[in-house]
């Protein structure tokens, strides 16, 4: 399951990353792929040592960790420190899978927030495979894609202008998507009937049953 979360970032957020993305240095993207995806990967990240990196990546893991959609589509464990990534003409990254393990983390929401708005550049699609086929991805500046890191995914080549991404990784409390999506829908149910009838005991018994499946499915 794909969900796309609008507007994670305010415009006073956008502003300050794109303003401090002017200011840090970008290096070969290939320095953090796996050894396949570097074969594929043609794009540009603030560098690992640039001062003004940790204060960006801990805005976007404050902005997502307080998003209740974020939460309740991802059920976050631990939520690894975004990368921030340029595409300009000619760029692109390849069909590749992210890792099933990062910095010891077991990687299971890829998450992608663009920052760049889709008037600015062409191209630049992040492509996601599934077993019902392509959805071709691009989202206004400041919402942000979750999507199963079990997936294929590109970045289609990039034709004119710039395109700026966070892109980072979830390590989720319930591994499997399936099991993630049983939770989420119920969760939403449960959400809509409580705003139209108020406590019932049938809401009450939805409660004991995604509570129930979640401690079920959880690992912490
Ligand atoms: O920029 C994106 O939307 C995704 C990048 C990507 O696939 C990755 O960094 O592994
Ligand atoms: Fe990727």
């Amino acid at each position: 399951m794909l969900i796309m979360i609008a507007n994670v970032l305010d415009a006073d957020n956008l502003r300050w990353l794109r303003n401090n993305l002017e200011q840090t240095r970008f290096v070969d993207g290939r320095q953090t792929a796996g050894r396949e995806a570097r074969v594929v990967k043609n794009n540009e990240q603030v560098d690992r040592g640039d001062p003004l990196l940790e204060e960006m990546q801990e805005l976007v893991i404050d902005r997502l960790l307080t998003n209740a959609l974020f939460r309740m589509a991802t059920r976050p464990h631990v939520v690894r420190p975004p990368l921030f990534s340029r595409y300009e003409p000619g760029m692109e990254y390849g069909s590749h899978v992210d890792d099933a393990i990062m910095g010891g983390m077991r990687t299971d929401v890829s998450v992608t927030i663009f920052l760049s708005e889709p008037d600015e550049y062409d191209g630049g699609e992040l492509v996601i495979e599934s077993a019902a086929g392509e959805q071709d991805v691009k989202l206004s500046a400041g919402s942000a894609v979750l999507y199963p890191t079990t997936s294929l995914h590109r970045v289609a080549p990039v034709s004119r202008g710039e395109r700026r991404a966070a892109v980072t990784w979830v390590r989720s409390l319930v591994r499997d998507a399936g099991e993630r999506e049983l939770l989420f829908d119920l969760e939403t149910a449960r959400h809509a009937l409580f705003e139209r009838l108020g406590k019932t005991p049938e809401l009450d018994l939805l409660a004991k049953t995604q509570s129930n499946l979640l401690r079920r499915w959880a690992e912490d």
